[in-house]
């Protein structure tokens, strides 16, 4: 049970808490999908009950949004956030994990360093060369579809984005700048996969050249960096039970949720301040 702490990541893939069907003063039954440190995956057919929080005392101790879970027996408490929520990923090993990285041709002197620093980053965080693919498209231009696609399949932790923008001299920079950033933001929130952005965008070669390993780093190695910190962030599992609660609660109540398991339970609560 100690693996469930505020830093176990929740698989966002999963949980189908269906709030079309549910009314408040019923138990529900769900499907919960989360994974321990070590990235096993556990499937907890759940029944989740819904129920106000009326207790004045309980709403004193818990405003703002928190989650927890414990031992039914021992009561053991796991993780707790008050009104000021702190938020953190965490870099220990990420041995187990799966990561895609989309990685441009286009410029390729500059991208192949960049990729090379990201595959050095995950190597020293444990993560196993047979976990990670590789997909090269022909420029910045084409890395948000195939992000999109490598997200949906729910494969990886987190995908990052490798391309290299070096402007020229038409406005076609900017284009393909912009594009390829608003491609892998978009990626992101339609898979619900970190897409992380490692594209340069540059004024000239020198620029790029001292970003890909050169004396202002790799921001390839940066990037890989925050794939491993972001796909950790507890944020995922939070927001996904703000979203479940927000579409059908009244805003004026509390709510509490509570996931019942043999093992454990697990308990999320909203108080409106
Ligand atoms: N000029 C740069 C490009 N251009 C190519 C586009 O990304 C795209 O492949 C083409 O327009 C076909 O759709 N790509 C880069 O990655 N960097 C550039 O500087
Ligand atoms: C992305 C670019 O700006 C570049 O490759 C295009 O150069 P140009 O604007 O000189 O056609």
């Amino acid at each position: 049970m100690a693996a469930f702490t505020a830093y176990s990541s929740l698989l966002p893939r999963t949980s189908p808490l269906t709030p079309t069907n549910l009314h408040p003063s019923a138990p529900r039954y769900c499907c919960f999908s989360f994974s321990d440190n070590n990235n096993a995956r556990i499937d907890l057919a759940a029944a989740a009950t819904v129920a106000p929080l009326s207790v004045s005392p309980l709403q004193q101790l818990h405003r703002g949004f928190g989650l927890w879970a414990e031992k039914p027996r021992k009561r053991e408490f796991l993780s707790q956030t008050f009104a000021v929520r702190q938020l953190t990923g965490s870099l220990i090993s990420a041995e187990g994990h799966r990561f895609a990285i989309v990685v441009a041709r286009f410029n390729e002197i500059i991208t192949r360093p960049l990729l090379e620093g990201a595959l050095d980053t995950f190597k020293k965080y444990s993560v196993k060369e047979e976990n990670i693919d590789v997909v090269w498209v022909p420029g910045s231009f084409e890395i948000g579809l195939v992000a999109e696609k490598l997200g949906k399949s729910q494969k990886y932790q987190a995908v990052l984005c490798i391309g290299a923008v070096i402007r020229g001299d038409t406005s076609h920079y900017d284009a393909v700048a912009n594009s390829a950033a608003s491609g892998v933001l978009t990626a992101g929130l339609n898979s619900g996969v970190p897409c992380i952005f490692g594209v340069l965008t540059c004024d000239n070669m020198e620029q790029a050249i001292n970003r890909a390993g050169g004396k202002s780093g790799n921001k390839g190695a940066e990037a890989a960096l925050t794939a491993l910190l972001f796909h950790r962030q507890p944020f995922f599992l939070e927001c996904f039970v703000v979203l479940y609660l927000s579409s059908w609660s009244n805003p004026k109540f509390p709510w509490l949720l509570q996931l019942e398991h043999d093992d454990m339970s697990f308990r999320a609560f909203l108080v409106h301040a």
